[in-house]
């Protein structure tokens, strides 16, 4: 059977007739919640949705409405967000075995969810029909076509071909006669999905333009889903594309099940940056992406991958001397774009692997002019302390210090006299373990002491440190302890291993990294937690 109709549900249109539109769908409120240690609550999916929509990304998978009340809410609730172009979809599967497409509570739930355009996953490989699903190949035909024709009646239809690479594989004809079901029964993009994550990109192309050729007496449009678990699927993505798919599936920062699906970011990255035939989000500036990945990462309770290409913190963080050296004066030498095209920056960083050229990076900063004497003394500090185990990359704040200190700008706002901690356990029915601190400090000519409780050690410490000083700087209170981190270390000497702290604090407006290196773990927060202090002191 032949269909002739034009897909109602459109591709992007480009306002420059030589570059391809590339549909960019969205599934990290479905796929991306399938990810280990993923869960988003009905607000986090509605706002997340939202940001998608602003973006400018062409469909949004909100859920999956027959698994979960959430997801029902989800879709309930989203029919009040302005989401302008952006067409929502509600995911589900084919009927069951020996169910009537129109008693399946699947596609009862489908319907109910009332969005522009469902998306149906349906079976591809033999092997997984007739094993998983205990259905004849005939039968499994039929439920793709039921299913789609009885949702086609009632919503634009994109068909999720699961496993389609390695169904293909298994028995080609039998892969293509799936897809044709889904076509004839009103499918308007059939999607190729690396369900496994296991295909090579050659094995893509190649498995794709067979796609297109078996339905060429169709009028559908194809797309493209990869899951990472060869670290591939960007390649694969971008083959598919290469081989005519007009749509990519994937989810924000490759969130998903087991190793994730594809990271949309790199995909829109590279389709809009790199691969100039094509065109994504309307052409709009990518400058957004950094904040959407971190916006993400947050809001799925995640840790931001540093290493992220185009929007991790590393992205365009800079070491080694050498390359800082030529980024100086060339960026491109060491940057494959400019970082401000996808909203993320440059950072220099300082190591023992620096040479002048980092300093004189951040030197700027510090108005230490083009003293060249200067910034060896401060490298050489550098490459000292890192021998100790201590490491500025990330205490940027213990760096500026350190750079006032060898340059003599340094004006200590307190001494201190002495620091106690008392940490241990009374007895358990008398309220458990318990941790306080005296602190005792000299401003210009007057002591201060104080005492403060904490949970912990290292927090009765900030708590007195910050109570005993806020007499003469009340300013001191504004300061909050965010991020506290412990790491054994060895030192270059190799003689005994010492505890590296690193703490990150706020004021609310800032956020700031210090550091401290002793072999004693009490010694090294209290340093990190005195240079907190004075970065702050000395900003104003
Ligand atoms: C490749 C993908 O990522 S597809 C999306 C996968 N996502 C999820 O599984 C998350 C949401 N899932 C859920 O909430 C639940 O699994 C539900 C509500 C869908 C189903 O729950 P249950 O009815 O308890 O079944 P369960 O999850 O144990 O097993 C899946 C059932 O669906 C059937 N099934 C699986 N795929 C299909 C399909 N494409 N078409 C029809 N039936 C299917 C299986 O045969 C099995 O039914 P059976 O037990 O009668 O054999
Ligand atoms: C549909 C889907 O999520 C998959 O095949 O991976």
């Amino acid at each position: 059977m032949t269909s002739s109709a034009s897909p109602n549900v459109p591709a992007p249109t480009s306002s420059d007739a030589s570059r391809t539109p590339i549909a960019i769908y969205d599934t990290t409120l479905r796929d991306g919640s399938q990810g280990e240690g993923v869960s988003f609550s009905l607000q986090d999916k509605l706002n997340i949705a939202e940001r998608l929509a602003e973006i400018g990304i062409d469909f949004v998978e909100g859920g999956y409405p027959l698994s979960n009340e959430k997801d029902v809410a989800f879709f309930q609730q989203a029919r009040n967000l302005d989401l302008g172009n952006t067409q929502l979809c509600a995911f589900g599967m084919t009927r069951r075995r020996r169910m009537k497409a129109e008693d399946d509570p699947g596609m009862q739930a489908l319907v109910a969810a009332e969005t522009p355009c469902c998306t149906m996953v349906g079976k591809t490989w033999d092997y997984h029909a007739t094993e998983v699903l205990g259905a004849t190949l005939d039968e499994n035909l039929a439920m793709i076509g039921e299913s789609v024709e009885y949702l086609a009646r009632h919503r634009q239809v994109l068909y999720d071909a699961e496993h389609f690479f390695d169904g293909y594989k298994a028995n080609p004809a039998y892969a293509i006669e799936t897809l044709r079901a889904a076509a004839a029964a009103g499918a308007q993009w059939l999607v190729m999905c690396d369900t496994n994550g296991g295909t090579l990109p050659e094995e893509i192309t190649a498995i794709s333009a067979a796609a297109r050729e078996g339905l060429a007496d169709f009028n559908v449009e194809f797309g493209i889903h990869c899951h990472n678990d060869c670290e591939l699927a960007v390649a694969n993505s971008l083959a598919a594309v290469d081989a005519g798919a007009l749509q990519v599936q994937g989810t924000i920062n490759g969130i998903g099940e087991r190793c994730g699906n594809v990271d949309l970011i790199a995909v829109i990255a590279n389709l809009g940056l790199k691969k100039k035939n094509y065109e994504v989000l309307g052409d709009r500036p990518l400058t957004s992406l950094t904040e959407l990945s971190r916006f993400v990462y947050e809001t799925a309770n995640l840790q931001w991958r540093g290493g992220q290409p185009f929007v991790g913190q590393s992205a365009f963080a800079h070491k080694g001397g050498m390359h800082v050296h030529a980024i100086n004066k060339a960026a491109k030498t060491y940057e494959h774009i400019d970082p401000v095209l996808v909203g993320n920056e440059r950072r220099i960083l300082v190591s023992e692997l620096s040479g002048r050229s980092n300093i004189e990076a951040i030197a700027g900063k510090h108005n230490l002019g083009d003293d060249k004497e200067l910034m060896n003394q401060i490298l050489a500090e550098v490459v000292r302390l890192e021998n100790q185990g201590f490491q500025f990359e990330s205490a940027t704040a213990s760096f500026d210090l350190l750079i006032k200190r060898v340059s003599g700008k340094f004006e200590p706002h307190f001494e201190t006299i002495k620091y106690r901690v008392v940490a241990g356990n009374r007895d358990v029915t008398h309220d458990g373990s318990f941790a306080e601190a005296i602190i005792k400090l000299k401003v210009g000519d007057t002591l201060w002491f104080d005492a403060a409780e904490g949970h912990g050690p290292v927090n009765a410490l900030d708590a007195g440190l910050r109570k005993a000083l806020t007499g003469a700087y009340p300013q001191l209170s504004e300061i909050s302890l965010i991020d506290y981190k412990v790491r054994v270390v060895d030192s270059a000497a190799g003689t005994a291993a010492s505890i590296r702290v690193n703490i990150e604090s706020t004021d609310g407006k800032e956020t700031w990294g210090t550091i401290g290196v002793s072999d004693n773990i009490i010694e090294a927060s209290w340093q990190a937690l005195v240079d907190s202090v004075e970065y702050k002191l000395h900003q104003e």
